[in-house]
């Protein structure tokens, strides 16, 4: 079912701060810091070869990232993006075998204006597992 690696989420506490280790310490291509209030994040996005690093950090009140960030206040690393064909496909196989869909369980529009759609941690071996469709 699933595909390629889309990207990985790491939630920061000082998005400026980690736009700069990425693009003058580590010398990747990194975006301008992007809004996105329907998903509660602020977000830089680091092209790599071969995938991409989402840098998060939390915007308006009742983020969904709020609450890791309060307990990581360092930041860490928060989900990882897998690639899937067709996205209702995959999640109606999900849920059949018991895996918990989060939110109202319809995709929404993501970062790269493609359906995306998030998995339970708890069901995955304690990582959020975000689903794109390409
Ligand atoms: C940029 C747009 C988009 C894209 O296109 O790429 C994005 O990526 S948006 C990214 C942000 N959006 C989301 O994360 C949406 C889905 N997330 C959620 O619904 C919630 O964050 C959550 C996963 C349900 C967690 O909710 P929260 O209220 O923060 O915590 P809980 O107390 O309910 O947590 C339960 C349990 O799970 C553990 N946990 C929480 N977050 C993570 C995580 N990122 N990775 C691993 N484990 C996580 C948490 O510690 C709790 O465990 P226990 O303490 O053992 O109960
Ligand atoms: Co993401």
């Amino acid at each position: 079912m699933i595909g390629r690696l889309n990207h990985v989420a790491i939630v920061v506490p000082d998005l400026e701060e980690g736009a700069r280790v990425y693009r003058s310490t580590l010398g990747a291509k990194v975006s301008e810091a992007v809004d996105l209030p329907d998903h509660g994040v602020t977000t830089v996005f680091v092209e790599l070869p071969n995938t991409k690093i989402e840098l998060l950090h939390p915007h308006g009140e009742g983020s969904p990232i709020a609450k890791f960030l309060e307990s990581n206040p360092s930041g860490g690393m928060h989900h990882v993006c897998y690639e899937v064909d067709d996205i209702i496909a995959a999640r109606d196989k999900l849920e059949s075998d018991g895996m918990r869909v989060l939110g109202d369980g319809e995709p929404k529009i993501g970062a790269h204006g493609k359906p995306v759609l998030f998995l339970h941690p708890k069901d995955f071996m304690g990582t959020l597992v975000e689903l794109e469709q390409v």
